[in-house]
């Protein structure tokens, strides 16, 4: 059957399947600079985004969900009317792996 772009892309968390282990504290360092503005906390990571007003903080957020969707990855999120916190972590494992990461970049990639 023809794919659309609406055809969410199913399950790609490889790391939410176990197995996978959390990012040594060197690797997350190095990670964190391929990153803008993320900081460790409470083992995740997490960036907080500025809006103009609440209409552009939601828009980011939806662009956010389509993104967690398609990677079977959720950020845990808190909105304001000018801003969108966004946290990662692999509860899995209790911390951050490469996914995180990923879907951090793909985040990022959004305002870039
Ligand atoms: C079954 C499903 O893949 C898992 O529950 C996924 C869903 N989304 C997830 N998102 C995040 N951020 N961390 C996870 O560990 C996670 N697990």
């Amino acid at each position: 059957m023809e794919r659309r772009p609406s055809d969410l892309r199913p399950g790609r968390c490889a790391a939410c399947e176990g197995g996978v282990s959390a990012l040594s504290p060197e690797a997350l360092t190095q990670s964190l600079a391929a990153l803008t503005d993320w900081q460790v906390k409470d083992a995740g990571i997490e960036r907080r985004f500025r809006f103009r007003n609440f209409y552009e903080s939601m828009a980011f957020v939806n662009a956010i969900a389509w993104i967690a969707a398609r990677e079977d990855h959720h950020p845990d999120l808190q909105v304001g009317y000018d801003y969108v916190l966004v946290r990662f972590q692999t509860h899995s494992v209790g911390g951050v792996t490469e996914n995180d990461i990923l879907c951090a970049q793909a985040v990022d990639a959004l305002i870039a």
